[in-house]
């Protein structure tokens, strides 16, 4: 390797990231970015080339982070190698974010010209001043014919606090300001610095596991260099391979003789142990260790839990397998198991919210073949008792009895609503109505407001979004953080079919709610559950107190199928999404219980009403 040659080459090296608010059009501009750097050959080049998993395509969004390398041609006459690191938008995968912008020296920040600065945006860029980035912000969509671009630069100015004025005007859709922004990323990024003669610190910002070739490590050089024969050592875990092939994304994997400090690209070690490789460890070389590793990441902590199980009682190492091979690829999933005495062996799983949920169960599904039930979503509780001791609970199932509960405290969220001035009435009502507890209010700007609340985390995961939407027209966006745990009139409400506790339909509740919320789910399962040729009783309660309960009649003779479940429309988008004419069922003691029952709790048509 010539050392001279590598100092000279970091010089026209690039990292960056591009953050936006969801749907401002990074992925959109991503693909721009490599067609007009001919990374990608046109006829190769399809929409959100970097969004390649199906999920992603079929959803329009980004959910894992995405590097690739692509060399651009600049106007100095020099060739620079861009490593361009797509990121998610939505709130429940602000971990990606995090952990791309750590890999990079600046970040495009996309803000659309109809919408402008959005609660994501300012969000996204804290974090990229945490890691202090170069931003360069892009003003995109200007060609709707609603765009308001020089409003939206004057907003990143006074909102953002950036300098904008001479932010690139773009349209990703149409190609426009994309060969301006590529010399800014020249001229304003700043190349890595990093001793490519030191010891090897490789940070490792994602991880996935191949069947031939063992766990690809995707990593950011900041100092040394590593090749092909060299040994290595992840410096938390303490393990050590061989370095089998090193090389970079350009979409496709690309073998290379070297990774020198600065590059971001991957490193292959036939490592088949998937628990010795985290994601935020470091890599060095074991001949020549780097004395101290790289801050890792902020660990993340799952703000929802829910139960997985496999249809097939008899698939439950599979799933263990696949939630292992999963949490490579996905830092913030946990997980670990347990029995529930209705469905049987599975696992609690721990997520950053339902649509993190959500998608962690297609990938399951699609990827390592499963067929699962999952459980309603919880958040978690802490329960004092009266013995003086401290319990987490994750599982409503698991909630101690009342006679041995002092109190049970619930977690509470900062949640900041970023909404035009006209919206503010409804969103107060919403966030009221939702147990919200008002801190303050500030003017951006003569348009903007951020609202600030302290809401209950279970008020805010489930469906306050769409409502969010809907009483704003769109308009409002919401980013939150936990805050901490505030003690809450709660109540454990227990289902039962037949007589028989289902300990998966467990829920709690605010005690004010109990009642309505019962009585419910109760009539909800009652439409879900398909009828037997017995009569079936459905209660609720609290304790041994029955707070609520119907009927599932046994079905006649002439009646069959079409009784099946209940009105299409009103079952939740989540259950939408799912696969149609494909009915999961759970047999519990002599009842089959569909798949919807367990998500029954997740709505109520009290809060239907709500926001609308
Ligand atoms: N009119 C117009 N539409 C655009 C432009 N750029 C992106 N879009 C559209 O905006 C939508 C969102 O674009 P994406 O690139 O998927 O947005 P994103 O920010 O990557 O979204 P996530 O990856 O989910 O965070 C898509 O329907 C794009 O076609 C543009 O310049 N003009």
């Amino acid at each position: 390797m010539d050392l001279q040659k590598m100092k000279d080459h970091q010089k026209y090296i690039r990292n960056f990231s591009i953050v936006a608010h969801i749907d401002h059009g990074k992925s959109t501009l991503a693909d721009r970015i490599l067609e007009m750097t001919d990374t990608v050959a046109k006829r190769d080049m399809k929409d959100q080339l970097l969004d390649n998993m199906d999920l992603e395509r079929e959803r329009g969004i980004t959910i894992k982070l995405n590097a690739v390398e692509l060399t651009y041609h600049a106007k100095d006459g020099h060739d620079y190698e861009f490593h361009l690191i797509d990121t998610p938008g939505h709130v429940d995968f602000s971990y990606e974010v995090s952990r791309s912008l750590a890999a990079c020296e600046g970040a495009i920040l996309v803000v659309d010209a109809a919408q402008g600065v959005e609660a994501q945006t300012l969000a996204n860029v804290y974090l990229a001043l945490d890691d202090n980035l170069e931003i360069v912000p892009v003003i995109n969509k200007i060609d709707l014919p609603s765009a308001e671009p020089e409003k939206v630069r004057s907003e990143i100015e006074n909102v953002i606090g950036l300098d904008a004025s001479d932010a690139v005007l773009a349209s990703a859709k149409k190609g426009v300001g994309v060969p301006e922004l590529l010399e800014q990323i020249v001229q304003k990024i700043p190349a890595p610095t990093g001793d490519v003669t030191g010891p090897l610190k490789a940070l490792v910002f994602d991880s996935v596991y191949d069947d031939y070739r063992g766990v690809v490590l995707s990593v950011r050089l900041f100092e040394g260099t590593v090749q092909p024969g060299d040994k290595i050592r992840m410096m938390n875990s303490g393990s050590e391979y061989e370095v089998t092939e090193v090389g970079v994304n350009s979409p496709k994997p690309v073998k290379r003789d070297y990774l020198m400090s600065g590059d971001v690209g991957y490193i292959t070690a036939s490592i088949k142990d998937i628990t010795q490789t985290r994601v935020g460890d470091t890599v060095t070389n074991a001949n020549d260790p780097a004395e101290k590793a790289l801050p890792g990441y902020r660990e993340m902590n799952p703000m929802v839990y829910a139960g997985l199980y496999p249809t097939d009682n008899a698939k439950f190492d599979d799933l263990r397998e696949a939630l292992e091979k999963l949490k490579l690829n996905d830092a913030a999933l946990e997980f670990e198991p347990e029995i529930s005495k209705a469905l049987g062996f599975g696992f609690r799983c721990g997520f950053l919210g339902l649509l993190h949920m959500d998608v962690v169960q297609e990938r399951l599904e699609r990827e390592f073949n499963l067929e699962l039930i999952t459980t309603a979503p919880s958040v978690t509780y802490e329960v004092k008792l009266t013995d003086g001791t401290t319990k987490k609970v994750e599982n409503p199932s698991e909630m101690p009895d009342v006679s041995s509960v002092k109190t049970i405290s619930e977690p509470y969220v900062k949640a900041t609503i970023m909404v035009p001035n006209e919206y503010v009435g409804p969103v107060m009502e919403l966030c009221q109505h939702r147990r919200g507890i008002f801190d303050t209010m500030e003017y951006l700007d003569e348009y903007r407001v951020n609202v600030i609340y302290h809401m209950p985390l279970s008020e805010i995961i489930f469906d306050f979004f769409d409502k969010l939407k809907s009483s704003t027209k769109g308009y409002a966006s919401l980013d939150y953080d936990m805050e901490d745990y505030r003690p809450s009139d709660l109540v454990k409400i227990d289902i039962l079919l037949n007589g028989e506790k289902v300990d998966a339909l467990s829920f709690i509740s605010h005690r004010q709610f109990a009642a309505t919320r019962s009585r419910d789910i109760v009539g909800k399962l009652k439409n879900i559950i398909p009828r037997q040729n017995f009569e079936i009783p459905v209660q609720a309660s609290i304790g041994a107190k029955i707070i609520a309960r119907t009927n599932i009649k046994a079905y006649r003779k002439d009646v069959t199928a079409k009784l099946y479940g209940g009105d299409r429309t009103r079952r939740m988008k989540l259950l939408e999404k799912q696969k149609v004419g494909k009915k999961r069922m759970k047999a519990v003691g002599k009842v089959d219980i569909p798949q919807e029952a367990f998500m029954a709790v997740l709505q109520t048509d009290e809060e239907e009403k709500g926001g609308k």
